[in-house]
């Protein structure tokens, strides 16, 4: 194949091209958000059902007196007993229940509970671990009664003490809720991170002893040291592909927690101090903390220089219900707050006099707000058309400078106002991904732009593309899927005229259990598994270029197996080549080149292997790139090795 380039740009390369959608799928809690304390998930692993009941830090949204409720956490000592109470002077109206520690008279020994985080905590030496929690006692203790010791500690599996900080419980504690905050840093790595944090009692009176306990919390060291932020290995993974923006809050979690209106993604019981967000029951069958809520989120997009793609709920559940008319209008109402909780100016509005009471009184940088998700005809009542319509125009009015993302189908139905992008998802198989790069080259090109917020090759059954492992689905991403999302990707590149911003879906999934399969980045408690399609989504954004330039057009049917893009950094005049080579065979390429002095020594970035081949946690390296120096000049040969994807940069005066 001979692939002549053209000399002259045809387009930019939008800076926005390459970036992440994010939402809590196995992906926040017990993920990125860096809370360690907490839930095991509802884990529908797709072949199998694991029902690991959530019990979370706060023990919001459960059902109190149930073992459900405790599930997360385990008594220390069989005379301990504890339960999850609605407690009768709750730590917040947003925490109504509480864990209640009972102890019997002349109990003796260490008492009290453990959680075991994640399918496990990590813990490292010399490493420091926020440790808090609140606790009340209910009745003072009898005069004489001592003074209870309590005691926070990170235990490893075999028992032993990695750190430990111990302090008298306050016994005029009754009043009220005492805050405790204490740094354990371990001394020595425990072998595995098969660890728990406990929360003990000792030396307490022979009558017995009872306290509730809140919002208990262990935190590891952060990204960028974010107070209540996001674990630092995944999010430097994350940091690695460079992302230009990030979507959130979903994705189906933003439609609907528990699939009915009443318990939609709610942006202010996600901002503030953590005692005031009640959690909720997240779209994928678990509770979600709303820890990482919308100004962690913010923060975040700041401190991984990505511009937030912010969705904002249009009224549709996924149970099919939605609001529409009249009922509309607290809904726009909620969505301008929330728009001004983002850019709005603290002396006008309440939602950004908000922002500026928790320490950020400069707005946020904010271009492009998403209406809904996946809210298409077919899967919503056929309301779109008069949602979006009350929405937008409300939206616009209020904020002409903001780009409004529809999610429907761009064929139907009509909206008005006329949407100016459109986010398109596409789940398919590898072989759909590796033979169609051509998906948007047929687009009238007639203004409107588009955001391609969710690709990934699923599967390898073109006919069940969302069902179980047997039928085809892939746990992790292949080559084979990962070549062609690369082919796939060429074509946004030839098409990025129209499409703006792209990104793999579903970003994070904690491997021991989760709601969706394959994910970009998997997870443990003390790992992070980098896939093909990470290595894919890497390699193009760190080689992006910022113009297009034609070059002969790769075969577009169904037969084809190689496809590329040429693109180009205007500042340095650097090329760079893309390649997809899907077929079972290496593929014999010549690039004829417009210029007169071409380097004779590129760098060829390549990723191949079996085409069923997956990074796994037992196989985490199986497949990454590899770099070489390869020989180039005005005209050149490269062979594209079977079932690969190849970068090839090289200096161009
Ligand atoms: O069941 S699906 O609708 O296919 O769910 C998909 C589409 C939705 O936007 C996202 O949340 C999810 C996985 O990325």
């Amino acid at each position: 194949t001979t692939v002549s380039v053209s000399a002259s740009a045809s387009h930019a390369i939008p800076t926005t091209l390459y970036g992440q959608m994010f939402e809590d799928i196995s992906s926040g809690d017990g993920g990125l958000y860096a809370e360690c304390n907490n839930f095991l998930f509802f884990s529908a692993l797709l072949f199998t059902v694991r029902k690991l009941v959530l019990q979370n830090r706060a023990f919001q949204q459960v059902t109190p007196n149930t073992a459900d409720a405790l599930n997360a956490w385990t008594s220390i000592g069989s005379s301990a007993s504890i339960t999850v109470i609605a407690d009768p002077s709750p730590l917040s109206s947003a925490l109504p229940n509480s864990l209640l520690l009972s102890i019997p008279p002349d109990a003796s020994g260490e008492l009290g509970f453990a959680n075991g985080g994640y399918w496990g905590i990590k813990v490292a030496a010399n490493t420091d671990y926020t440790a808090s929690l609140y606790y009340r006692l209910p009745s003072a203790l009898p005069n004489g009664a001592g003074s209870p010791i309590l005691t926070l500690a990170l235990q490893a599996e075999d028992g032993t003490r990695l750190a430990a900080h111990s302090t008298p419980l306050l016994v005029n504690a009754t009043e009220g809720w005492t805050h405790i905050s204490a740094v354990l840093t371990p001394i020595e790595t425990p072998p595995s991170t098969a660890n728990s944090f406990t929360v003990t009692v000792a030396g307490f009176a022979p009558a017995g002893l009872e306290v509730h306990f809140a919002l208990l919390s262990l935190f590891p060291p952060t990204f960028k040291g974010r107070v209540n932020g996001m674990r630092a290995d995944i999010a430097e993974t994350l940091a690695e592909m460079r992302p230009a923006f990030w979507r959130f809050p979903g994705g189906n979690n933003l439609e609907a927690s528990g699939q009915t209106t009443a318990t939609r993604w709610q942006w202010r019981n996600t901002v503030g101090p953590l005692t005031e967000r009640p959690g909720r029951v997240g779209d994928w069958t678990y509770v979600n903390t709303d820890g990482l809520g919308l100004l962690e989120y913010l923060l975040w997009c700041e401190d991984m220089e990505m511009e937030p793609f912010m969705a904002v709920w249009d009224g549709y559940s996924l149970d099919g219900t939605s609001i529409t008319g009249a009922a509309l209008e607290p809904l726009i109402a909620e969505a301008i707050d929330q728009i001004n909780f983002v850019i709005g100016d603290p002396a006008t509005s309440e939602a950004a006099a908000l922002r500026a009471s928790l320490g950020r009184s400069e707005p946020f940088a904010l271009t492009y707000v998403e209406i809904g998700n996946e809210d298409n005809v077919g899967r919503a009542p056929g309301t779109y058309a008069s949602r979006w319509n009350s929405i937008v125009t409300n939206l616009t009015a209020t904020f002409p400078q903001l780009h409004f993302m529809a999610t429907s189908l761009t064929t139907t139905p009509v909206l008005t106002p006329t949407p100016q992008i459109y986010d398109i998802h596409l789940y398919q198989t590898p072989k759909f991904f590796s033979t169609d790069s051509f998906f948007y080259d047929s687009f009238v090109r007639n203004g409107m732009t588009f955001f391609e917020g969710e690709y990934a090759a699923t599967s390898t059954n073109n006919s069940n593309l969302f069902g179980t492992p047997d039928q085809g689905r892939l746990l992790w991403p292949t080559v084979a899927g990962s070549v062609g999302e690369a082919a796939f990707m060429t074509g946004l590149e030839r098409n990025a005229d129209i499409v703006f911003a792209a990104s793999y879906a579903p970003l994070l999934g904690h491997v021991n259990g989760s709601q969706w399969t394959p994910n970009l980045v998997g997870f443990d408690a003390g790992n992070v598994y980098k896939s093909t399609s990470f290595y894919v989504q890497k390699l193009f954004s760190l080689n992006k270029g910022d113009e297009y330039l034609p070059s002969t057009l790769p075969n577009s049917s169904t037969s084809g197996t190689l496809f590329w893009s040429v693109t180009r950094w205007n500042s340095t005049g650097e090329l760079i080549i893309k390649i997809s080579n899907s077929a079972a065979s290496p593929a014999e390429m010549t690039f004829v080149l417009p210029f007169e002095t071409v380097t004779t020594m590129g760098t060829a970035q390549v990723i191949t292997g079996a085409g069923t081949a997956s990074n796994t946690p037992e196989e985490p390296n199986l497949v990454t790139p590899t770099t070489a120096q390869i020989p180039t000049g005005a005209t050149f040969n490269y062979t594209a090795p079977a079932i690969s994807v190849t970068v090839i940069t090289l200096s161009v005066q």
